[in-house]
């Protein structure tokens, strides 16, 4: 917090509706309440305010100029409710004093000015992901809430697969200060992909050698759900809520995302965020998009039908993994691990292990993969920024084996890597050969051809509008009502 906004101090009385408030302005906090018992108090940190307006006076004529009210102003602001998402809220406040009117507003957006806030913002809108509904979030969630902060937005629908990552890669951005999507992971994967190329093309870096460092796109980048399952927004957010991840755009906080980077004998394929997997989930990205017109939906029908088979892959994995305990800690907002990795990411002692077998999936999960219908994830203690994906490696066993993976998967409060047939290991790089039966690789949702593949964590390569993760809500009544 700034001197300034520290030793800020504004108190008046201000009528709200036929209620009187005393509001006070101090240490960067917003306090009002009644004053007389029972006291009925608010408190409001100036990170949580939207914007802070003068009202108008309703025009008499739609031809006429709007007027300024010079005796009321409104206050837009946040507010968490009890299941962890972002609520808008407004408190419009009144003074016969024009001049207590205008001093709070000003004093008030002076202090807003200081935080690094989107003012330029370009949205790519994916309409054919998820209910193909992007658009329709972005006008009822998105459009009213950036108009209320002040955000300047340029809309830009996507009209084929990859135009969102061929548009960054070859447009000018200069005209922006911030970038975000409304889709779902597959849209996200383009936008990132195309900021990492584009920052290697004006750099001169070869991205297909593995051993040179990826630049950090500059610019930051913003995810609105809307697509299917929205896995990195869950894992940032810990919701799908769309008015949470356009409020968390807007408050402009942002953390470092790791970034994997894969590859072929000779060239880079993609960077993914979320989760790389063989086997299982690579058969079923590939045989679902077939299925596309069934929705979200089509993830149950060829999820079955791929269980049903289970089909065991044979390969060798390779990974370079980090010596130390893989459960010390989950990632929730102002995550210590993250954090302390911001300016090194190269700390820990590490070393290189093979392991052949048969397998019914390997994954390298770069966050913790949870979303709707995976509460926990896939690998619930991995990091958003800690330079480390999860790699969960699971045996080929019997089909009720398999159940109870999908069901522990879908738990609430049962991770799955306790199960026999689990073993999950922390890696900072990978590589897969596969022996016999070639499968694909699920690339954020995407299918990837290619078998054979390195993969290499690129530490908090992406700078991402999130607060970061809450934590879960915790239980304040025992089932029996006993507490
Ligand atoms: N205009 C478009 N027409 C066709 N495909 C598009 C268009 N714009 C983007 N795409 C592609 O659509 C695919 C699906 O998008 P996306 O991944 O966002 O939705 P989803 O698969 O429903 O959601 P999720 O990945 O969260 O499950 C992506 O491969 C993306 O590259």
């Amino acid at each position: 917090m700034s001197d300034d906004l520290h030793n800020s101090v504004l108190l008046s009385t201000f009528s709200s509706g036929n209620k009187k408030y005393r509001v006070i302005f101090h240490k960067g906090t917003i306090v009002w309440g009644n004053g007389k018992p029972p006291i009925d108090q608010e408190s409001l940190p100036l990170e949580n305010v939207i914007s802070v307006q003068h009202n108008y006076t309703r025009n008499r004529h739609p031809s006429d100029d709007a007027i300024l009210d010079p005796n009321h102003f409104t206050i837009n602001y946040a507010k968490k409710d009890e299941e962890n998402r972002w609520k808008p809220h407004s408190l419009t406040l009144g003074h016969s004093d024009p001049l207590q009117v205008s001093s709070w507003v000003k004093t008030l957006q002076n202090h807003l000015q200081y935080f690094k806030r989107p003012k330029r913002l370009l949205l790519f809108v994916n309409p054919f992901g998820g209910k193909r509904n992007a658009l329709k979030i972005y006008e009822k969630y998105g459009k009213p809430l950036f108009q209320t902060a002040g955000v300047d937005v340029t809309v830009n629908v996507s009209q084929r697969k990859n135009q969102i990552r061929d548009f960054v890669l070859n447009h000018s951005l200069d005209m922006f200060d911030s970038i975000a999507c409304v889709g779902g992971d597959g849209t996200v994967s383009e936008l990132f992909n195309g900021l990492v190329l584009r920052e290697c093309k004006n750099l001169g870096i070869d991205a297909d050698d593995i051993e040179q460092d990826l630049p950090k796109p500059k610019i930051p980048i913003g995810i609105i759900p809307g697509g299917s399952t929205d896995t990195i927004v869950y894992c940032l957010h810990g919701t799908i809520d769309p008015t949470t991840a356009v409020l968390n755009i807007i408050f402009g906080e942002t953390l470092g995302l790791d970034l994997v980077s894969v590859y072929d004998e000779s060239s880079l394929l993609r960077l993914y965020a979320s989760v790389l997997s063989y086997g299982y989930l690579g058969d079923v990205a590939y045989h679902s998009d077939k299925y596309r017109w069934m929705g979200p939906n089509r993830y149950n029908y060829s999820g079955f039908k791929k269980l049903m088979r289970n089909r065991g892959y044979e390969g060798e994995v390779a990974f370079f993994s980090e010596v130390g305990d893989l459960k010390s800690s989950k990632c929730y907002e102002n995550c210590e691990r993250c954090l302390s990795r911001r300016n090194n990411c190269d700390k820990t002692e590490k070393q290189w292990r093979t392991l052949k077998g048969k397998f019914f999936m390997i994954s390298g999960a770069n966050i913790t993969c949870s979303c709707n219908r995976s509460p926990q994830g896939i690998a619930p203690y991995s990091h958003l920024g800690d330079g480390n994906v999860h790699l969960v490696l699971v045996r080929h066993t019997s089909i009720l084996n398999n159940l109870k993976l999908l069901l522990r998967l879908s738990s609430n409060n049962q991770a799955v890597d306790d199960l026999p047939f689990v073993e999950t290991y922390s890696a900072r790089e990978f590589c897969f050969r596969a022996i016999n039966g070639p499968s694909r690789w699920n690339c954020d949702g995407e299918v990837q051809h290619q078998t054979n593949i390195r993969a290499k964590v690129r530490c908090q390569l992406l700078t991402i509008f999130s607060r970061g993760t809450p934590k879960p809500i915790q239980a304040t009544r025992r089932c029996c009502g006993c507490y």
